[in-house]
This record gives C-alpha cells, structure tokens and sequence, in this order.
C-alpha cells in the first residue's frame, strides 16, 4: 500500500496562491474549460486544488516526483489529470505545447478549447506565469517537434510535403470512414528490397512524372489508394515508387513501441530501423501521425481539426538535437498500466518468441 505523501515540505505561498486565483477568475471570464499547471516541482496540491476551484485541472510535469501527490492514487491530496512529459531541458513554450497535444490525444481536452495555464517563466521553479491559450489557433500551427532535426538525406521539402499528405490522411479519412497508411520515404531501393507487393499495386506502370508527389492530382489518388492495405515507398525526390506493399524489414531487438501500436506501426518502426527511410504511419484508429527513423518515433502530430502550418525554427535550427528533442510521451496513468505490460509491449503481435529479445 502506498505511504501518503507528505505536503509539509511544499508551502502555498502567497504569490502561488495570487496566481491560482488570478487563474481561476481569468477561467471565469473567458469560459476556459480547464487551467493546466506545468508543474517543475511537487506544489502544496490540495492548496492549489482549493483555489482554482471547480474547474477542470490538468498538471504537466516531465518526471514522476514533480507530479507526486496531485493524481488522484491512493496517498495524493488532490486529483488533477496527470500528463508527465519526459522533455527535460526543453523550452517552457514546447513543454507547455506537448502538454496540451497530450491533453488533447488523451481526450483531456477538446482541440477547441480555451485553457487557462499557470507556469514558470522566468525564475526556475516558481509559478510566475499565467497565459489565456485557444488551442484551435496556438495548436493548428505547431508540431510536436522541429521537422528540421530530423537529420535526414531526404530533403525537408519532400518530408514535409509527405507528411503533409499523411496528416490530410489522417483527418480527413475517406468518404466518413478514417484511413491509416504507411508512407516510406527515402533510400527506396533498400525498402524494395524489404517489400513485396500485397496484390494490385495501382501507381505501375504510369511514368516517374504522373507519379510525382509535387502533383496535386497524385496527392488526391495517392489518398484513394490508402485506403487500400500495404504501404507507400516514395523515393528521397518524392516520387511514388510502389504502392499496396508488404513490408517485411528484420525484427530489432533496440524497438518498443508503445500499447496500442499494431503491425502497421511495427513495421514503420522496423523499416526505418533497417534503412536510412523515414517512415510515417498513419493510424486508422486515432488519426494521429508518427515519424519513425531509425526505429523511433521522432515526430508525432495529432489530427487537429484545422489545416497545419509549418513554423520557422531559424532561431533553433543549430540547436543540439538531443538536448532538444522531447521523448516519447505519456500519461501516467497509462505509463502505470503500460509498466505492468512492459514485455508484451515490447513485441510486435507477431514475434511473440522472447519479450526478453525485444524488449532490450
Ligand atoms: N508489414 C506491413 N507492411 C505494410 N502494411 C502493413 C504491415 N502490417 C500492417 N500493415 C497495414 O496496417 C493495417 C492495420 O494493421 P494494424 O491494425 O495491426 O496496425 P496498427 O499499427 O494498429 O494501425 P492502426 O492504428 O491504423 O490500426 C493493415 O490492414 C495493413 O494494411
């Protein structure tokens, strides 16, 4: 059984108890539908709890001591909604984004809501901060991550305009019914070389030209043909080279995926692990778009009900990519539950030989 959690350490001072209430009338006049506090150390909860009153409250944190005691576990004093984030060094502004994406894929919050969010700024640690965030407006012009990290042969126009298509994809489905994919991009002889066509590959025959991605009737027939199983190879210039293909590229041992993750995801994951590709899976359940390379996720973006831009990242183009690159994400609830089922995680649902093996 758990110990409760001791609060005597965590004071509510006067200046955190100024902005929770500044938070919660901000949430009164603007009919926020919930405060988000992005918490870089344990808080006084059911202090904080107390002052925002009745709304909805979510707190982001990026490891699980800085989230102790707000979820509602045996032992907390509070029950907020939990979102840890894992993005260590990571600017306020992406930590605070991720939080609100993840908010949003756990069904936490609606892709149009008004949120009122409390975090620090300016001094480490010290809740000194308040915003007024329309998730429609800030969340429609971001992604998770910079698509200029991911170090890459293939040119950023391609990615881009690739996982601009998957993300259409992925929200738009097809004809009411929703759509997954797998789009391979880049090194396109070695994935041939991992892949077999499932039947009827629609793009044969038809020259590299009326093939060509930068086409906007292409785009369209390409997202007909996703409805079909199998997955896209696209060659690094954005040239459809095969559709409707069974990829089939080794097991690596160095792959997890998270719970969830079927055999489309696997064998993104795999691919890029055993080529120079990017592979972009689409999810059919979720809409939502995962950038695999080298068998890792690197980017995901949720299925946002407006169109997506892209940012400039001049300012953070020479950034270190580790240091900048958030880690996979989840809530802690489901990181509970996925730590229990960690080794048949660890296995894609057809190579359930050794949990050892895969799990690494
Ligand atoms: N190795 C593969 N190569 C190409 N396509 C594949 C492969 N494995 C699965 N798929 C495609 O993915 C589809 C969905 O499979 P599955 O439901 O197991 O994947 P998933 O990862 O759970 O994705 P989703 O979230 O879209 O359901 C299959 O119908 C098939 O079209």
């Amino acid at each position: 059984m758990a110990a409760p959690r001791s609060t005597s350490t965590r004071r509510f001072s006067p200046q955190l108890e100024g902005f929770c209430k500044t938070a919660s009338a901000l949430a009164d006049a603007h009919a926020a539908e919930a405060i988000l506090v992005l918490a870089e150390r344990p808080l006084d909860w059911a202090s904080v709890q107390e002052c925002l009153g009745k709304h909805t409250m979510l707190v982001a944190a990026d490891t699980e001591d800085q989230l102790a005691g707000s979820d509602d576990e045996e032992g907390s004093e509070a029950n907020f909604e939990t979102l840890l984030l894992g993005m260590g060094d990571a600017p306020v502004y992406e930590r605070l984004t991720q939080a609100l994406l993840e908010a949003v894929s756990e069904d936490l919050l609606e892709t149009g809501s008004t949120v009122v969010t409390l975090y620090s700024s300016f001094e480490p640690s010290v809740i000194d901060s308040v915003s007024l965030i329309r998730l429609g407006e800030h969340l429609g012009k971001l992604t998770v991550r910079d698509l200029r990290q991911i170090q890459t042969k293939v040119p950023t126009e391609t990615l881009k305009r690739v996982i601009d298509l998957a993300v259409e994809i992925g929200r738009e489905g097809r004809e009411g019914k929703p759509v997954g994919t797998l789009m391979v991009v880049g090194d396109h002889r070695k994935t041939l070389e991992l892949s077999k066509p499932m039947g009827f590959d629609p793009v044969r025959g038809y020259s590299a030209a009326e093939r060509s991605l930068s086409d906007t009737k292409v785009r369209e027939g390409v997202k007909e043909i996703a409805q079909m199983d199998g997955a896209f190879i696209v060659s690094a210039n954005g040239t459809v080279i095969a559709s409707a293909q069974h990829l089939s590229a080794p097991a690596s041992r160095e792959i997890s995926l998270s719970k969830g993750l079927g055999a489309r995801h696997w064998a993104a994951a795999q691919v890029s692990r055993a080529t120079e590709a990017i592979a972009i899976a689409v999810s059919a359940s979720s809409g939502t778009v995962r950038v695999f390379q080298n068998g890792e996720v690197v980017l995901r973006i949720e299925p946002l009900n407006r169109a997506m831009t892209w940012r400039d990242f001049e300012a953070e183009a020479d950034r270190d990519r580790g240091a900048a690159s958030p880690k996979p994400t989840k809530s802690a609830k489901s990181k509970a539950k996925t730590t229990k089922a960690k080794a048949a995680e660890a296995l894609p649902p057809d190579q359930s030989d050794s949990a050892q093996d895969a799990g690494g």
